[in-house]
């Protein structure tokens, strides 16, 4: 396809009889194109992404997928193409890993029909993918933290979608999982939105930053440009230098 797979046009939102949390926020995706959205506290991040995994409606403003407004996409067509990733997991521990990563296969099911050959395979795949394949079994209230995170980014993968929106997968991820799951992510080929606290993360691992302050962006571009120290001070009320002369930028920040 030649235009953005995703497109946030003009978007404000705020929650009912309250003012506006997020505004005027535009920005178009092209298909593989890998973004971070960083910000501080309370900036407006969670709610943006809210807005584009058809969670809730914008105020005003709209968001397309694939050249048609989101919310003309039904609930089930939206979830064949994009899979989110959110701070929440699922309440159900009893499930074994294996059965929370099928879930993802729902949106791909004809009626009640039971799995396909096809599902089974396309689960395993994201397990192994995720490195959770000894714990497939296992059911998903025993695992830690960061494996509980894993299985919801393969429940995610399981469900085939072209645009990935997660926000901050990688709490709970210990450094090399970190370094690991944004590897992956990045060689998915898929569009990828992610909110992420780490600042070097983001630039290391997005082709592009938007930075949110008070629900409005203050940048959007490459992580050099988006990430600048000015940039930095402006989001977060801090002093911050970034050091360029390595092969990745190193961050600084004084109060
Ligand atoms: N449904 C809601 N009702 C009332 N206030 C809300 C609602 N959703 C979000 N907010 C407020 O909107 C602001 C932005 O919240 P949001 O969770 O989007 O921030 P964030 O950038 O993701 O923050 P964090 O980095 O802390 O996760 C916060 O002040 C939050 O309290």
């Amino acid at each position: 396809m030649t235009g953005p797979i995703l497109e946030a046009r003009n978007l404000c939102w705020g929650p009912p009889r309250r003012p506006d949390i997020l505004t005027d926020i535009s920005f178009a995706m092209a298909e593989g194109e890998v973004m971070a959205i960083c910000g501080a506290n309370g900036a407006g991040k969670s709610s943006l992404l809210r807005l584009l995994y058809r969670y809730v409606p914008p105020r005003s403003g709209t968001v397309s997928l694939m050249g048609r407004d989101l919310w003309l996409h039904t609930a089930r067509e939206t979830a064949r193409t994009v899979a989110a990733v959110l701070q929440e997991q699922p309440t159900d521990f009893a499930l074994t890993a294996r059965q929370i990563v099928a879930l993802g296969r729902l949106p791909h099911r004809a009626g009640f029909a039971s799995a396909a050959l096809r599902d089974t395979e396309v689960v395993s795949a994201a397990l192994e993918r995720l490195d959770l394949a000894r714990f497939a079994d296992m059911p998903f209230g025993t695992l830690s933290g960061g494996e509980k995170q894993r299985v919801m980014v393969a429940r995610a993968l399981a469900q085939e979608p072209r645009v990935l929106i997660l926000d901050e997968p990688t709490n709970h991820l210990d450094i090399r999982h970190q370094l690991e799951l944004l590897a992956l992510l990045r060689g998915l080929g898929l569009t990828v939105i992610c909110t992420l606290h780490d600042l070097t993360l983001a630039a290391q691992f997005a082709d592009r930053v938007l930075v949110l302050a008070d629900g409005r962006v203050l940048s959007d571009g490459p992580p050099d440009l988006a990430l600048s120290e000015h940039h930095i001070a402006t989001a977060f009320n801090v002093t911050a230098r970034v050091d360029r002369s390595g092969p990745a930028p190193r961050f600084s920040f004084h109060l």
